[in-house]
């Protein structure tokens, strides 16, 4: 695993503005190394991927890199469809070495700092990285138990440009003193409507499996980096036009793009 190489450099809380043009370096001089944790449905994709456009890191998604591979007619393909589909977990050997491979790629391209989402799930993923490199931050993002589950069963993906859309749009009444939340759905462009495709593991049942799974085996990887002093518990208040700002805000972030766009 050449590319887990000990990194010395100590961890260090966010403190500065980044804007989409200069990326975010830690003040020992490298790019961030996040990691973003949740439970299947919450978005750890769609925010995962838009900080890393705004910090210029690369967003390295365990669950694209274990897709890739079964897509592919390797050895390791009918195996892991069958783990996959039933909503269980990659073995830590397997996906260590995928995600090993992914990041040597990225540091041949000179390419330096993540955010990882899906990665680690697992206690022993988390000790395995901790032994070879330093994770500045870990963003908890969390989301009403309810809106999960209707969250995956609504996502879909388009079949030629691979861009991600979900059809569900949640509307929670407030009750009994609790607030209600709404997000709407994310709907494809006109051009992708007839090329939606759904992840085999996007249904009810296999859901369900996965976010049991979470709790089970990924809470207590929660609670790893929480004793580290490096968890950042970020409540989701609704969908995207809510949630971005003040998750940017919780970074300690600025989204300049966002701001002429809006002023615009
Ligand atoms: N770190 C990991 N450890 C083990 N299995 C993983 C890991 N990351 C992804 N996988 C496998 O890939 C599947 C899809 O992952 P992902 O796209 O991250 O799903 P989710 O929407 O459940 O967060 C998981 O259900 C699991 O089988």
């Amino acid at each position: 695993m050449a590319v887990f190489s000990r990194c010395s450099r100590a961890a260090t809380a966010p403190t500065r503005i980044a804007t989409a043009t200069f990326a975010y370096r830690e003040p020992k001089g490298r790019n961030v190394q996040w990691v973003f944790l949740g439970c299947p449905g919450v978005g750890k994709g769609t925010y995962a991927s838009r900080l890393s456009n705004l910090l210029g890191v690369p967003h390295i998604a365990t669950g694209d890199l274990v897709r890739h591979e079964l897509a592919s007619s390797g050895p390791l393909s009918s195996k892991l469809k069958e783990i996959v589909n039933q909503g269980k977990l990659v073995s830590d050997e397997i996906i260590i070495d995928l995600l090993s491979k992914r990041l040597g790629v990225e540091a041949a391209k000179g390419e330096s700092g993540f955010i990882l989402d899906g990665f680690p799930r697992t206690i022993r993923q988390a000790e395995i990285l901790e032994g070879v490199t330093d994770i500045d931050l870990v963003v908890n993002l969390k989301l009403r138990e309810e809106a999960l589950l209707a969250k995956c069963l609504g996502r879909r993906i388009c079949s030629e440009c691979g861009g991600n859309y979900n059809v569900a749009c949640i509307d929670i009444k407030a009750e009994n003193g609790r607030p209600g939340m709404y997000m709407a759905a994310l709907p494809p462009p006109p051009q992708c409507e007839s090329k939606l495709i759904t992840r085999a593991d996007d249904t009810e049942e296999v859901v369900k499996e996965r976010l049991r799974i979470y709790h089970e085996m990924t809470r207590p990887v929660e609670d790893f980096y929480r004793s580290r002093g490096k968890l950042l518990e970020f409540d989701l208040p609704g969908g995207i036009p809510e949630s971005w700002p003040k998750l940017l805000q919780a970074l300690n972030l600025e989204d300049h793009e966002d701001k002429e766009s809006a002023a615009a």
